[in-house]
């Protein structure tokens, strides 16, 4: 394979993206699949309406001036589990679904592997890299054989061809698809890495299918090459792409990487025998990383004749690109390759659609942001100064110039009073009075729980009544006292619902909440949040992440009056007061480019403390402050983990030691792979934690045992993000298997894996009945 240009005449740089939001306009995608799964939409009807929005979205790009775009990025629930179906590597448990010949059948399919059916759990789902995304994951074992099935992706390179534009395929690299994958059963002793080869000989076909569908470029995205790999498996990644560029009659190939460094697979991915390279070169990834990265790969040798999608416009960030930066590293970079094009530093899916959407926001503060459409603008406006010259987008540097300027100047970024308390911060600050052993005892006397406490994660079913009073409120068709009331009927409701099913510790179901982080953040000084910015965080579920504008501070109290009423309302019952943690809020939220996030961290932490405290004087004895993020943002690097957790770790604490030793402080973490992060959970000294563990079968157990974990655990009995309701024997057997991994029945809770807000109460009732029985059960066993 040779580029099509000359050497000597620098060819046009040209605009990418690595994908697009899948959604479109009003969540329209959100809609069609819900409905489809009621029985609303048809699936003739669903494949109709993706179909359009596929249009819509490559419309889109075309008419922002990108010409190649990304093909396979759509998806109507996740990338990856499409690869899995892509690459006939349906799980073996799942033996009698209709297959994937009809489009209905392959709907049917699709749906029953990411939401499990009434015989088997759905795939297990886990967070993107350190996103807010959730993919499903490939499950493997030594007997899957691949089979290609690419039919779907070769009608979309069709219909891109179709629009008249150059379709480039995007797909998950072999070596990401495996090393994302977990062993069918994990006692086996199977590593999938050992399908390697045979899957290689699939993407062969695959690239040779796509050839005969016109693809010139194919891009395989192996973002596992910015976490730490050993050399093995960039000797495998070699080998495998050796392979590849052998395939006959195949398009040009490009491998993407994203979300961070490549540190030492720089130099091994410049000499892959392939035709082009993708780079993380955005801000997100680090001034230093891009440095490094730049260095590395322009020392490497054979980087002269190859495309370079240079990722300068940060895809994670909604911040305007400094695109005289931008501009900067593009000419540096262009005189050192074949081709270098502009793109994204990732997909887009990870912003907000359009800024244009929103009517609320100050015209100021808009102007210091870019969401994915404005995004695919900053690169066709790189791409066209590097290609054209600087003069050709004046007016473009100088509006973002002055934008930029703006923000740095403005005073809703800067609070000398944060500023001050944040420096005032001691060690003292961030440790309870005595030990937890101490503490417990004082717990365990002032609220008399029994053994193995019932409770639940926080949110019961956000059900149409409550979105619709809340958008009525916010219509102004129904005023603040009237939606008070509807939620504290709501809390009743909830109340009684927990007594009667005999749950030992009660909530009051969040009923107020739109989200876990939008809620706090609309209630705190120094964020921003929008009406239409909706980010996928899996399938169907979507977020809008608020946007960390200038320093945090807390006007007023947030859940107090809340959780008064519930505690007041509950007969006597305990009631746990629900705060969602620092590094959650960060995390979820798009952060300051201008402030590190430790600072915004202890900004944030220190708001929160006020809010604890004042919920401990209103009579609240149990508190938990939610960190299912503290895991997600783990970095990449091992080498960047030891600072993050320290900050993190101590932003929690910072938000929760400031209560009595008789106050139980909770914490909560919704995501599998907490191993190695034992350590910091233990520093973190909540007296409870309640853990995710239903779908990877309790595997936590044997950590937390292992590492001698001081402190209550509840291990989720309950996987709550599938509809099947477990049976009363199932959640004997979780605990069972908790006791008999080690956890001391004295410091046994019972709860599920998380929130219930996604749920219905028709799975709610049952599955919390089963969950009181089994609890019943197994402490009738132990006291007996
Ligand atoms: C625990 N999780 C969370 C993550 N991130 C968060 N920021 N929050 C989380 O809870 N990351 C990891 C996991 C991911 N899990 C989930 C679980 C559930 C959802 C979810 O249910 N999302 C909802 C939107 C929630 C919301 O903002 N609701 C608002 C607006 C509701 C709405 O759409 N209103 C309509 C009008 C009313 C109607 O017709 O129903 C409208 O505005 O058009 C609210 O309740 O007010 C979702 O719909 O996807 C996300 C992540
Ligand atoms: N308290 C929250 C935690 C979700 S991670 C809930 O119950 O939804
Ligand atoms: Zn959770």
């Amino acid at each position: 394979m040779t580029n099509d240009h000359t050497p000597h005449e620098a060819p046009a740089v040209r605009p990418t993206v690595h994908g697009y939001p899948r959604q479109g306009p009003g969540r329209r995608l959100k809609k069609a699949v819900e409905g489809h799964w009621r029985g609303e939409v048809d699936a003739d009807a669903l494949l109709g309406v993706a179909a359009e929005l596929r249009r819509e979205r490559l419309q889109t790009m075309a008419e922002a001036g990108i010409t190649e775009v990304p093909v396979g990025d759509f998806s109507l629930y996740d990338h990856v589990l499409d690869t899995t179906l892509l690459l006939g590597a349906v799980p073996a448990r799942f033996p009698d679904l209709p297959g994937t010949g009809a489009p209905a059948d392959r709907l049917a399919t699709l749906f029953a592997l990411a939401r499990g059916t009434d015989l088997q759990p759905p795939l297990e789902m886990t967070k993107w890299f350190d996103t807010n995304y959730h993919y499903l994951v490939p499950e493997l074992d030594a007997a899957t054989t691949f089979t290609l099935d690419a039919g779907p992706l070769l009608e979309q390179v069709a219909e891109a061809r179709a629009l008249g534009l150059v379709p480039r395929p995007v797909v998950v690299g072999p070596l990401t698809y495996l090393l994302l994958a977990k062993p069918a059963d994990p006692s086996a002793g199977f590593d999938p890495l050992s399908l390697l080869d045979p899957l290689v000989e699939v993407y062969a076909e695959l690239l040779a299918a796509l050839a005969g569908a016109g693809a010139g470029w194919v891009q395989l995205d192996e973002p596992v090459l910015v976490q730490d790999q050993p050399a093995e498996v960039l000797e495998r990644l070699e080998t495998a792409y050796s392979r590849l560029a052998a395939t006959a009659d195949r398009p040009r190939l490009l491998v993407a990487t994203y979300f961070g460094e490549l540190g030492a697979a720089a130099p091994v991915l410049a000499r892959l025998p392939v035709e082009g390279l993708a780079v993380d070169l955005s801000s997100t990834a680090g001034a230093r990383t891009a440095e490094a990265d730049l260095a590395a790969l322009t020392d490497a040798a054979g980087l002269a004749g190859k495309r370079l999608l240079a990722g300068v416009v940060d895809g994670r960030s909604v911040w305007r690109t400094d695109l005289e930066a931008a501009l900067a590293t593009v000419e540096r970079l262009r005189p050192l390759v074949g081709q270098l094009d502009v793109s994204s530093s990732c997909s887009l899916l990870h912003l907000p659609l359009d800024l244009a959407a929103e009517t609320a926001i100050d015209p100021e503060v808009a102007s210091w942001l870019a969401f994915a459409r404005q995004k695919l603008d900053e690169v066709v406006t790189v791409a066209t100064g590097a290609s054209q010259g600087r003069q050709a987008v004046a007016a473009e540097l100088a509006a973002a110039a002055a934008a930029r300027a703006s923000r740095q100047a403005s005073p809703l970024v800067r609070r000398p009073d944060v500023r001050d308390r944040v420096a005032a911060v001691t060690e003292v600050d961030t440790r309870r009075d005595s030990p937890s052993d101490l503490r417990l005892a004082a717990q365990q006397e002032h609220l008399g729980l029994p053994l193995l406490p019932t409770t639940t994660i926080g949110s019961f079913p956000q059900t149409t009544e409550l979105r619709t009073a809340r958008a009525a409120l916010r219509r102004g068709e129904l005023d603040q006292a009237g939606y008070d009331a509807a939620m504290r009927t709501e809390i009743d409701r909830v109340l009684a619902l927990q007594t009667d099913l005999g749950l030992d510790v009660l909530v009051h179901g969040e009923p107020e909440r739109n989200d876990m982080v939008q809620y706090f953040a609309e209630l705190l000084d120094g964020f921003l949040t929008t009406e239409q910015g909706w980010v996928q965080s899996y399938g169907s579920r979507y977020v809008r992440p608020p946007i960390v504008v200038g320093d945090v501070a807390r006007p007023a109290p947030m859940t107090v009056g809340w959780s008064r009423y519930a505690r007041e309302a509950a007969g006597g019952r305990p009631v746990k007061g629900m705060l969602t943690g620092p590094v959650t809020m960060l995390a979820w939220s798009f952060g300051r480019d201008d402030l590190g996030a430790d600072e915004t961290a202890t900004q944030i932490a220190l708001a929160l403390r006020d809010e604890v405290t004042d919920l401990e004087q209103a009579g609240i004895d149990i508190i938990q402050v939610d960190e299912p993020a503290l895991r997600e943002t783990l970095p990449l690097r091992a080498a960047d983990r030891p600072a993050y957790l320290e900050w993190a770790v101590r932003a929690f604490q910072l938000t929760t030691a400031g209560v009595a030793d008789r106050t139980q402080v909770h914490t909560h973490m919704c995501y599998a792979e907490f191993g190695e992060i034992l350590g910091a959970i233990t520093a973190m000294d909540a007296d409870v934690i309640s853990l995710e563990a239903a779908r990877s079968r309790m595997e936590i157990v044997g950590d937390l045992a292992a590492a001698h974990y001081p402190n209550a655990v509840g291990p989720g009995v309950w996987d709550i993000h599938s509809p099947r309701v477990p049976s009363v024997e199932e959640v004997v057997e979780s605990l069972t298997l908790a006791l008999d991994g080690g956890i001391p029945a004295a410091r046994l809770w019972v709860n599920p894996d998380c929130g219930l807000k996604t749920r219905r109460y028709a799975e709610v009732e049952p599955s919390l009945r089963h969950l009181v029985q089994a609890a019943h059960a197994v402490r009738a066993r132990l006291t007996a």
